[in-house]
């Protein structure tokens, strides 16, 4: 079965800090799920659990039909793929094509094969045009959309985006959108940790709040935005509209500009 699944999931790190404590969920193929929550929750060591990265110290992560403690990290990042928080920490080939070619080349994929695979993560990232730049010489955010694309090169079935839209403006934050629909078209699931309730609310269904190594609410997102003790634990922040639309009275699970208007003509309808 295709699906990435914790099971009573305990991390605790080499020097002994618990970082996770029972973690549960299932991700299904082609789900869309952003996790948020307060600075130091456990986000990132929770989704390094689902890519190999991290193997729980108690309990079990299932990829699939694999558990990931008898896999590489390796092996299981062909399903999954990890995106970097901080591109600088990921990216060390000298040029962009060799940075994105580099995992399919890993996998033994011929050079036409890995030539596909790049040209089509560069297109979905827009920056075919950097393919022959050293990447430590291009803009921070392109570096992030190279590093996006050197893991959607592998094709894997899951693909997980930490702080995607940090430091991007109007333009990159599109561009990540139309990726994260063209993932949709492809059945391929995406797990975004972010701190940007706006990207959340406009292409997120899924959102699992975390706080002080715990899952404290997975739901959709009018749901967990709507619940005043998970906002202040995870430490979430509503939407500007939400805020606005709370402060008129207007309701805690507004998310967007046109849910704002859709509540506020009604209202002047009635009256
Ligand atoms: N290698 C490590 N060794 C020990 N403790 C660590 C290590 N990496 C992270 N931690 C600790 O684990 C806790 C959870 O860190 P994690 O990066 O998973 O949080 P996060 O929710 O992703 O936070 P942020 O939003 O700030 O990125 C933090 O207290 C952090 O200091």
């Amino acid at each position: 079965m295709s699906q990435i699944q914790l099971e009573n999931v305990d991390f605790r790190y080499p020097n002994g800090f618990l970082a996770n404590e029972n973690l549960n969920l299932v991700i299904k193929k082609g789900e869309r799920v952003a996790i948020v929550g307060q600075n130091g929750a456990g986000k990132t060591t929770a989704v390094k659990l689902m890519n190999g990265l991290n193997k729980p110290t108690n309990g079990n992560v299932f990829v699939n039909d694999m558990n990931t403690k008898d896999y590489t990290t390796a092996q299981v990042a062909k399903y999954v793929g990890y995106v970097f928080q901080n591109p600088d920490d990921q990216i060390f080939n000298q040029s962009v094509y060799d940075e994105i070619a580099y995992m399919p080349r890993y996998y033994k994929k011929s050079e036409k094969e890995v030539k596909k695979n790049v040209d089509e993560a560069a297109d979905i990232l827009n920056i075919r045009t950097f393919l022959k730049s050293n990447p430590f010489e291009i803009p921070y955010t392109i570096r992030k959309f190279v590093t996006i694309a050197a893991i959607l090169a592998i094709e894997p079935q899951y693909l997980i985006l930490d702080e995607p839209t940090a430091g991007q403006d109007l333009v990159g934050t599109k561009i990540l959108s139309n990726l994260l629909d063209v993932l949709q078209q492809k059945k391929v699931g995406v797990i975004t940790i972010t701190h940007d309730m706006e990207f959340v609310t406009e292409n997120f269904l899924r959102v699992i709040a975390m706080a002080n190594k715990h899952i404290i609410a997975d739901g959709t997102a009018k749901e967990i935005f709507s619940r005043d003790e998970i906002i202040e634990e995870s430490r979430i922040k509503r939407t500007d509209m939400g805020i606005i639309g709370a402060e008129l009275g207007l309701g805690k699970d507004i998310l967007n500009p046109a849910e704002l208007v859709e509540v506020l003509s009604s209202r002047i309808d009635v009256q």
